[in-house]
């Protein structure tokens, strides 16, 4: 496969059961091959985008010394600003050539689980940031929702199977700033080969050049979505539990051609992470003698913490 496939939310949500059954043979398929496809119908409107991009480049504009007050020592990056070269791929020692943000969870009718995550972190200069920060995060889980939904079906699951995983789950909306670059990089990408962690990401953002797909080939491919579409991918607990039948693709942001160092990227993934205690063992319709059980087992939140000592994150 050399194209990254689109499919629309509004099929699955028809009350034509066909059109149902179309996306989900449509997004099974295309997450058997590549892990990541374009959505249509989802559940954010264009007003919010624009608001949320405005916001997003005030926060990034603000002066460094301003941006690092609202990083948080002790919470492996969690909430708020994470600075620039911060993060690296797991197995890379060069850091990566952005800063972003974090919002985390909104946590619903549960005080334990309020206790278990870290406080979002409110930007004093900007009154409407958390606001828009606040309402994508809702409408992107909202969609990720559906999406489980009809991932369940696909792996033969009652639909409605991730819904108490995902409730009140660790997830986390991240606006990225990849800013211009002013000398040549040594070894530094955007963001260098990776796989996400969490179950599935959905990416607002790649409708310019720079996100590329590792397809099954090991070629590179670009992956660039319409106007109205967001990138939604498999990560690694999704892959786990399935025994690898859903994809966790390795993709990368690349560097701009010299000529458009100048430019900024920005880019916000929402990576749909589940309570910490799901277990990711294998499932058992995904293990049989054709296709032997590839992952130990091991649960949501561990396997998180293990992730983010590698990513340079966490001590
Ligand atoms: O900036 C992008 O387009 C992709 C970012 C990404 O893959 C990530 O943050 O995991
Ligand atoms: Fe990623």
């Amino acid at each position: 496969m050399n194209k990254i496939p689109s499919v629309n939310l509004a099929d699955f949500l028809s009350d034509d059961l066909a059109k149902k059954q179309k996306f989900i043979n449509e997004i099974g398929h295309a997450y058997e091959n590549i892990g990541f496809v374009a959505l249509k119908g989802h559940f954010l409107d264009e007003a919010l985008v624009t608001d949320l991009y405005a916001e997003v480049k005030n926060f990034f504009d603000l002066p460094v010394a301003s941006k690092e007050r609202y990083e948080i020592p002790g919470i492996g990056g969690q909430r708020g600003y994470v600075s620039f070269g911060k993060e690296s791929a797991k197995g890379k020692k060069e850091g990566d050539l952005k800063e972003f943000w974090h919002f985390g969870q909104y946590v619903e009718d549960d005080a334990e689980r309020a206790k278990e995550y870290p406080d979002n972190v409110l930007v004093d200069e900007l009154p409407k940031f958390n606001e828009v920060g606040e309402k994508t995060f809702k409408m992107l889980e909202k969609t990720a929702k559906y999406v489980l939904r009809s991932l369940a079906l696909y792996l033969n699951l009652e639909e409605t199977y991730f819904d108490h995983y995902i409730r009140n789950g660790n997830s986390i909306l991240r606006p990225i700033h990849y800013p211009p670059i002013k000398t040549a990089p040594q070894g530094a990408e955007r963001a260098a080969a990776h796989g996400d962690i969490n179950l599935i990401t959905l990416l607002m953002g790649a409708q310019g050049k720079g996100l590329q797909v590792q397809n099954l080939n090991g070629e590179w491919i670009d992956a660039m979505a319409e106007p109205d579409e967001i990138m939604i991918n498999v990560g690694d607990m999704l892959a786990r539990h399935s025994n690898n039948k859903l994809k966790s693709t390795i993709h990368r942001v690349v560097n701009p051609p010299e000529e458009l160092w100048g430019t900024s990227r920005y880019s916000i993934p929402f990576f749909m992470h589940p309570i910490s205690e799901m277990k990711l063992d294998v499932l058992e319709d995904c293990a049989d003698a054709a296709h032997l059980k590839q992952f130990e087992d091991i649960t949501a939140g561990e396997f998180l913490e293990q992730r983010l000592k590698e990513l340079g994150l966490k001590k």
